[in-house]
């Protein structure tokens, strides 16, 4: 039998983050391959008018749980939802709730956080850091801890090209910047964020940063290991090929170009487009819990969770089969047909976004409003605009990430582990990943058939006629405008007009020679 599923059966396991993206494929691949925990609580908090409980009964309902209800149908039994706000003091928990916590816990798991890059600072402080530290304080007093497992990012220390396993020193005391931004007015922080983040591209990866210092503090107070992904992105192959439920990372930018309103990314070609699918996180997530409650490595580890010095794949390529996976398998209803010119050229970018995004949407919101309807395209574009600008920061550069201690982990497997936990990603195979990429979020994320593909077909062919006509009309007049204006362009017109004419004469002449 496996260990890593025998050491969580019986275990109680406390996740944070659960109802994110990550938080329920590793409570799905957990529930599944040990269905014999004793109980996994979760931190949820009320949010969008909806109750804890309310959260709960429609997350287990979720597609991502359908593997987990077939093989053991009374799996939410197992998960145990408590009341907390991680921005709030004792993270809101209620006293016996804590207690409860404090006495059960055997391993944590702490994956929430805010990932957004525009997050003002002071409440990614709240949440990353300061969450953290107070998630951090509760797990010291759990009596049966065995490990606490905290993901971070493999962009934490992203201002440096080679990102080793270790903890940097972290860019300020962040007590001291923490006790800053509790008093400070949030206009005067918004103002005196860049000087605060220094060289990180955002608050988010900055606050990832110092949340990892703070982890490594508690190392002498209990087992604590770091996990840092790159860009998760869809599922491998478990709960599905293709899974995904959220549009971060590189989710919103390819189905924005299969939907083909994203014509133009700003891109290095040939830099490493570390993506990593969630399953393999996931499974890596679980090794290292059970390596570190039962190995006890000294001194802590950080696991690097990346792609690009095993595997490596380039933005280059994921556009290309992005592109030719939607024109075989087209999303509904696109707004234009799907193409991608990616460059990293500033000036030629710029080009192509007012050629091929402002000016479409231009004319599309001009046939809105002709039509007596809201127009909206340009409303879509311009927040389009802001999540590239916002990204382009990881897709212009590479980063070299060292994996020895993933490596040395995955030595320590047996076959069974390794087949059944597998974060090996060698075998990862790109451009069959992207096509199920593409398709899962097609399926998962906008909820659209694959019966529905033989319609969205012939809609991307009604588009491509119009783009003829349209294009032809827009010669024409160009040329017309030219010819009224100028005696040379007349002059050319009139010689290849007459050129044709001759040509059609030649050819009538010698048809009716040869019969
Ligand atoms: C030719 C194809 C090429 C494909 C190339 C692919 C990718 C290149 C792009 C980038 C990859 C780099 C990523 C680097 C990751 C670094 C590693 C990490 O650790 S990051 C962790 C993950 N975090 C992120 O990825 C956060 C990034 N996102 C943000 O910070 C914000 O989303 C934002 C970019 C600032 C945009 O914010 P905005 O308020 O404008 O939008 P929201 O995302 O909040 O969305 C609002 C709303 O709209 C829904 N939505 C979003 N996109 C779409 C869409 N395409 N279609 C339909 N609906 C969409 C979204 O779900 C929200 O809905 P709701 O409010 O109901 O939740
Ligand atoms: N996705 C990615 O590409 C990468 C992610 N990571 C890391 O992985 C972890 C998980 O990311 P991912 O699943 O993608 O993120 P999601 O945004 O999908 O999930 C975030 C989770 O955190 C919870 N959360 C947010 N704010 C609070 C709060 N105030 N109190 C309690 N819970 C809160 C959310 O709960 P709610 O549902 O209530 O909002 C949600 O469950 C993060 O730590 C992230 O930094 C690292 C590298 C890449």
């Amino acid at each position: 039998m496996s260990s890593i599923a025998a050491y969580y059966n019986g275990k109680t396991v406390l996740i944070t983050g659960a109802t994110g993206f990550m938080g329920k494929v590793l409570m799905e691949k957990l529930l599944r391959s040990s269905p014999d925990v004793e109980a996994v609580y979760i931190l949820v908090r009320p949010k969008a008018g909806q109750s804890m409980q309310e959260r709960v009964a429609n997350m287990v309902k979720s597609k991502v749980f359908d593997r987990v209800r077939e093989d053991c149908p009374n799996f939410q039994e197992k998960i145990k939802p408590i009341n907390a706000e991680l921005t709030q003091p004792n993270l809101a928990i209620s006293a016996k709730d804590s207690q409860e916590l404090l006495s059960q816990v055997n391993v944590v798991f702490h994956c929430a956080a805010t990932v957004r890059f525009d997050e003002p600072l002071k409440h990614a402080l709240l949440l990353n850091v300061m969450g953290t530290q107070q998630l951090l304080l509760l797990a010291r007093q759990m009596q049966k801890l065995e490990a606490f497992i905290h993901i971070s990012t493999a962009y934490a220390y992203c201002n440096k090209r080679i990102i080793d396993e270790v903890i940097y020193p972290p860019p300020v005391e962040t007590k001291k910047l923490c006790d800053l931004v509790e008093w400070l007015d949030e206009s005067i922080i918004q103002e005196i964020t860049p000087k605060l983040i220094g060289d990180w591209p955002n608050t988010y990866t900055y606050t990832k940063a110092l949340a990892e210092y703070l982890v490594q503090q508690e190392k002498e107070h209990f087992n604590v290991a770091i996990i840092r992904p790159s860009i998760v992105g869809a599922s491998w192959h478990e709960p599905f090929p293709g899974w995904i439920d959220n549009f971060h990372g590189a989710s919103g930018m390819i189905i924005a170009a299969g939907k083909g309103i994203l014509q133009t990314l700003k891109v290095n070609n040939d830099a490493v487009a570390d993506l990593i699918p969630v399953d393999v996180v996931i499974n890596l997530i679980l090794a290292v819990g059970w390596y570190t409650a039962v190995h006890r490595p000294k001194p802590m580890m950080v696991y690097n969770c990346t792609t690009g010095g095993i595997n490596p794949f380039c933005w280059g390529e994921i556009g290309y089969h992005v592109i030719s996976t939607f024109k075989r398998n087209p999303l509904e209803q696109a707004f234009r047909i799907p193409k991608a010119q990616m460059t990293s050229n500033h000036l030629i970018n710029q080009y192509w976004i007012t050629v091929s995004h402002k000016a479409p949407a231009m004319l599309y919101d001009f046939y809105l409003r002709l039509t007596g309807r809201k127009p909206r395209m340009m409303k879509i574009f311009n927040r389009l605009h802001k999540s590239m600008m916002l990204l382009e920061y990881f897709t212009c550069q590479s980063w070299e990430w060292s994996s020895e201690n993933t490596n040395m982990l995955m030595t320590q497997l047996s076959p069974e582990d390794r087949r059944l936990f597998n974060f090996d990603v060698r075998q990862l195979h790109w451009s069959e990943y992207i096509e199920n990429y593409c398709i899962g979020a097609k399926k998962y994320l906008l909820n659209e058939d694959m019966s529905g593909i033989p319609a969205a077909k012939q809609h991307l062919r009604k588009l491509r006629n119009i783009q003829y006509a349209f294009n032809t009309t827009l010669l024409v007049i160009i040329w017309r405008i030219f010819i009224a204006r100028s005696q040379m362009a007349r002059n050319i017109w009139y010689f290849v007009v007459s050129l044709c004419y001759k040509f059609l004469s030649y050819f009538r002449a010698s048809s009716t020679l040869r019969h």
